[in-house]
């Protein structure tokens, strides 16, 4: 895929520690090192990308996983610039990481506003596992969801726990903006046309 042309940009922010890396590995390699390999942070940013299809039509969604640590927030910005999506990473299991996300979605709405933010409470199976290491609840993050016209989705890297379905509404989200933008294209042209072949009003 080397040299293809992206479609959609899509980017992960979040707090350090939040398993951005580890949700983008599911995604694209479909696997999960968790305790096999010691947990290292992102530097800068990675990049990945992947093709899927979405009724019949198959889109590369190139995907920015950006470092937590406060340290590179600055250099955020230039992963999200021009990002037709945001996946916004809190642990399930860590408050701070939660009221971290206010902060990205201020910096969203500043900056990017046309970026779809798409809100994601990672390593569900921990709190399966054992309910009380729950630190955000559902009804927490459904409200927050509303107030930023977001999507909620709460995934495990470990057990890929709806993190295809997350890509799935991202990708099915950009093709319906794009074929509305077409439409509004379409339409602006016909209005431009039917213009030009109405009667001056003048000459009657
Ligand atoms: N049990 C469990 N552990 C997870 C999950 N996702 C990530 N982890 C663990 O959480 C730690 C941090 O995960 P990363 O994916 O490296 O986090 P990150 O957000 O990319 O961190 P930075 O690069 O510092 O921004 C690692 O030890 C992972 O193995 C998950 O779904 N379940």
């Amino acid at each position: 895929m080397a040299g293809s042309k992206v479609d959609a940009k899509v980017v992960l922010l979040g707090k350090s520690y939040a398993g951005k890396t580890s949700l983008v590995e599911r995604y694209l390699k479909n696997r999960f090192l968790g305790d096999s390999v010691p947990y290292q942070n992102t530097i800068g940013a990675a990049y990945g990308a992947k093709t899927v299809t979405v009724n019949g039509k198959s889109i590369i969604i190139g995907i920015w996983d950006t470092a937590g640590s406060e340290r590179y927030e600055a250099m955020s910005r230039i992963y999200y610039r021009g990002a037709r999506a945001a996946i916004l990473c809190y642990d399930l299991t860590d408050k701070s990481s939660f009221d971290r996300i206010r902060f990205w979605i201020g910096e969203l709405r500043q900056h990017e506003e046309n970026c779809k933010i798409y809100l994601c409470g990672t390593k569900y199976d921990l709190v399966e596992e054992d309910p009380e290491r729950r630190a955000v609840s559902t009804s927490n993050a459904k409200s927050l969801a509303l107030d930023c016209m977001a999507e909620l989705y709460e995934t495990s890297s470990k057990t890929g726990k709806d993190i295809d379905k997350l890509f799935t509404r991202i990708a099915t989200d950009y093709m319906k903006d794009k074929a509305a933008a077409e439409q509004r294209e379409k339409d602006a042209f016909t209005v431009k046309e039917t213009g030009r072949k109405l009667p001056c009003p003048c000459s009657s």
